[in-house]
């Protein structure tokens, strides 16, 4: 039996790398970037407008104008006109117009009063209004200018990130390729959510816990199901080890009972064990291997609560470790009450997560009826990790999360 570090050292050691393609942008919301960015153009490529109303040169406003006649007007998109807007008059102007040549000052409406005379539109400002230079303009090239960095790789492309490669002109974005994995649940008393389990047997839940967790990821998998018959899941895993999957997880049949083939069944398909047993609760027989191929395996213990420790614990950083991505924040929360654990073994105990008055992250330990118990599970956000090397937890202390659903903590 290896500690919990130990264990996910080897697990990262495996060095996955999922590669690259290329997807349109609108596919790219979620994904890991692979390329760096450069602007194209100054950002914002012109002096622009900031309010609708009227652009002056402020010079004339310093020699004691204040009254404007409207030389013309400029909208968002059109080209600005070839004559300077001379000194006693404007230009009027729209949020998102070009800054008119020989303007350098812009006043919103709500600053004038707008006089219709015989010789056409006049704007003057309003007693108290006293225009700089600069004002309501958004400088050519002051958020970021032609050629330099505006995004780098292992970026997670979020909403914002998705405004600025499309800025850029980037309409095919170059990410990390998704891993492609598949679930195995083996067990002669699984059957299917659809069909009526007989008294002794139960309906499969594992297989959708896993794929969910993995989808708030953004990866998607198959799921497959076996009973504990050593020729089908040998058959099965000969097929997935040569298959198109980068890494193949179960769940169930790893522990010491007769019917736990799933460790011998690695070796006699050639994989290598890197490891089986961990000094944790729950999760205490997981299994983790790989193929001479590259592909990896995670066998996860049967138990729901164990299995999802596991999956969040160990599969997710690796999977995250394949996206290349830029690493992410760790998660830490308080302890809402005192824990008491005496077991020389890492504890993973179920949290639901709330942030106090104080913007404090407090954890709430779910006590159920131990790892078989996925009901007591329903309201929980994550896994709090309580080190091997202490039995008391006081109340108020901080410890690392592993959160039960990617949007709690990406990259
Ligand atoms: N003699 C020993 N017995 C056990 C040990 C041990 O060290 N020595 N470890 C215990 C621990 S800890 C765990 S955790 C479990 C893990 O067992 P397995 O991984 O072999 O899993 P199974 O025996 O196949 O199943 C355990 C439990 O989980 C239920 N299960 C399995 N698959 C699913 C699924 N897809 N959906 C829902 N529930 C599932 C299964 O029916 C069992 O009740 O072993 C202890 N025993
Ligand atoms: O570790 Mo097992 O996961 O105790 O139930």
């Amino acid at each position: 039996m290896i500690a919990v570090n130990e264990a996910f050292d080897r697990v990262m050691n495996t060095s996955p790398d999922f590669g690259k393609e290329v997807v349109p942008l609108q596919e790219s919301a979620g994904r890991v970037l692979r390329q760096q960015v450069l602007a194209d153009r100054d950002l914002p490529p012109f002096n622009r407008v900031c309010m609708d109303g009227i652009a002056i040169d402020s010079r004339s406003f310093l020699q004691g104008k204040r009254k404007f006649y409207r030389q013309g007007f400029l909208g968002a998109g059109e080209a600005p006109p070839g004559q300077a807007t001379g000194p006693d008059a404007c230009m009027e102007v729209m949020t998102g117009s070009v800054l008119p040549p020989g303007t350098d000052a812009v006043i919103p409406y709500e600053q004038l009063e707008a006089l219709s005379e015989e010789d056409g539109t006049w704007y003057q400002l309003k007693a108290s209004i006293f225009p700089e230079a600069g004002q309501h303009i958004h400088s050519q090239g002051s958020d970021a200018a032609k050629g330099s960095v505006l995004l780098e790789e292992g970026v997670r492309i979020t909403s914002p990130v998705i405004a600025v490669l499309a800025s850029a002109g980037v309409s095919m974005v170059k990410v990390s390729r998704m891993p492609r994995v598949s679930i195995v649940c083996s067990g002669d008393e699984l059957v299917p959510v659809s069909e009526e389990p007989l008294p002794e047997q139960i309906r499969q839940s594992n297989g959708y816990a896993i794929s969910a967790l993995l989808r708030s990821y953004g990866v998607s998998c198959r799921i497959h199901y076996v009973r504990d018959h050593p020729g089908q899941i040998g058959a099965l895993l000969r097929e997935l080890k040569e298959g198109p999957d980068d890494c193949l997880i179960s769940t169930g049949g790893v522990s010491a009972g007769r019917k736990d083939l799933i460790p011998g069944l690695l070796k006699e398909t050639k994989g290598s064990v890197l490891f089986h047993k961990v000094a944790q609760r729950p999760g205490k027989p997981l299994l983790f291997g790989c193929w001479e191929n590259g592909k990896v395996f995670f066998g996860l213990p049967g138990n729901p609560v164990s299995c999802m420790a596991a999956c969040c614990r160990y599969v997710i950083p690796w999977i995250l470790e394949g996206l290349k991505g830029k690493q992410a924040a760790s998660l830490h929360a308080r302890l809402s009450e005192p824990v008491n654990f005496s077991p020389k073994l890492t504890c993973f105990l179920p949290v639901r997560l709330v942030c106090d008055d104080g913007g404090m992250l407090r954890a709430y330990p779910l006590r159920g009826q131990g790892s078989g118990d996925l009901v007591s599970m329903q309201l929980a956000e994550g896994f709090i990790e309580l080190p091997a090397e202490k039995e008391l937890f006081s109340e108020g202390e901080a410890y690392r999360v592993w959160p039960l659903d990617g949007s709690l903590i990406l990259p």
